[in-house]
């Protein structure tokens, strides 16, 4: 029998594995994030029809976000159909949600944490998650009407490091841009499989569901159905202009942290002990970046100042820094004119004499302003 759409599934599927390299204990194993909606269910199918001839064990993992009541037999469920697709081992994980930060950004912090922790537990050298292109299409259009830079208007990451030796691999947003939700529910129904209905898809409360369900449809039928796929392929190309200029940023971050005296350029960021205590308990270290240094990074672009900024708060301090924020000590950066510090959660910047001075503030939390956690 012909079944088309599970077809164009596993050659998605089939790339993906071919690119998970043997360990030292055989043959990689890859877990399939099993919901048990048509997406994953679709998806584990493909994992298990693909995996021999891959070389690659399969087994699946389904966390349970605890969020409903009957949730523990929800997973039960998906677990039992993984099982009875041939996967093995297959994980059942219940998570805590916190209750900060809405239910939705919670249950993903929890799951993703759960991902990371069972791979590692179980030796698994990748999850693969069922995102296809209507979920990027989605991403994409949220992130643009938010207003939202180029790294958030790249989506969902085709693949993305998860753990120590952990990847994180999305087989369906592959190089195939026609696997959508429409795909993998056919290829459930090909294949006579029951997916799960999350009551959650339908709750027009979240923003995100009424892009699907409304703004995208008209979408579709106002600009024609090549639409949804445009926007997903606007994220890979805008994926390509944040991994460039992210990577230049990289650099001018290398440089500006070399020892004193061991660059070239001598634009250098030194250590140098400041007064206070810092909120470790530990002697307070200071940040300096010379003259030298802050013209270079007065002349760069300033999506790359930017980035450069964001990532030294980051990796000096441990503060991911809001776009506001980063925005501020640009301007110390580049139009100096005798403005006081900058405060932002976790660190105190000064400008004197041409020089930036990066401390980290007493007592202040770190990491307060924390980023959606990665995708
Ligand atoms: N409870 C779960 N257990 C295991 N895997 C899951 C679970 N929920 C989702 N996944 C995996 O993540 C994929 C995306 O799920 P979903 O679209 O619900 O998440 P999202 O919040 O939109 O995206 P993201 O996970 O990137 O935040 C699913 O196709 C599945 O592979």
């Amino acid at each position: 029998m012909e079944h088309p759409e599970f077809m164009q599934i596993r050659r998605a599927v089939r790339r993906s594995l071919a690119t998970l390299r043997a360990t030292d204990t055989g043959d990689p194993l890859a877990l399939v994030g099993l919901s048990g909606g048509a997406d994953s269910l679709a998806l584990a199918a493909a994992v298990a029809a693909e995996a021999g001839k891959a070389g690659v064990r399969a087994g699946a993992l389904v966390v349970d976000h605890g969020l409903q009541t009957g949730s523990d037999r929800v997973a039960e469920a998906a677990a039992a159909q993984a099982r009875e697709l041939g996967l093995a081992p297959v994980v059942v994980r219940r998570v805590e949600v916190a209750s900060a930060g809405g239910p939705e950004a919670a249950a993903r912090e929890a799951r993703y944490a759960a991902f990371s922790a069972v791979a590692t537990e179980v030796g698994a050298a990748a999850v693969l998650t069922a995102h296809t292109r209507d979920d990027q299409a989605e991403q994409v259009l949220l992130a643009l009407a938010r207003g939202s830079g180029t790294r958030s208007i790249a989506g969902i990451p085709g693949r993305r490091p998860l753990a120590a030796g952990v990847e994180l691999v999305r087989p369906l947003l592959g190089d195939d841009p026609e696997i959508s939700r429409a795909t993998t529910e056919a290829a459930c129904a090909e294949l006579g499989l029951s997916p799960w209905h999350d009551p959650h898809n339908r709750d027009t409360s979240y923003a995100r569901v009424r892009v699907r369900e409304t703004v995208l449809p008209t979408l579709a039928d106002e600009l024609g159905p090549g639409a949804v796929a445009g926007l997903a392929r606007s994220a890979d190309l805008a994926r390509e202009d944040a991994d460039a200029l992210d990577d230049w940023a990289g650099r001018v971050v290398d440089v500006l942290l070399l020892p004193a005296g061991a660059d070239r350029l001598s634009c250098k960021l030194q250590q140098t002990q400041g007064t206070g205590d810092d909120p470790d308990g530990s002697a307070a270290q200071r940040w300096r970046i010379d003259a030298e240094g802050v013209a270079v990074l007065g002349g760069l672009p300033a999506a790359v100042r930017q980035r450069a900024i964001h990532r030294l708060a980051r990796e000096r301090f441990g503060v991911t820094l809001t776009r506001e924020h980063t925005l501020r000590i640009a301007a110390l950066v580049t139009h100096w004119a005798g403005q006081g510090p900058v405060f932002v959660p976790g660190i105190r910047v000064t400008r004197a004499g041409g020089e930036l001075t990066f401390e980290p503030q007493r007592g202040s939390p770190r990491g307060a302003h924390s980023r959606q956690a990665a995708r």
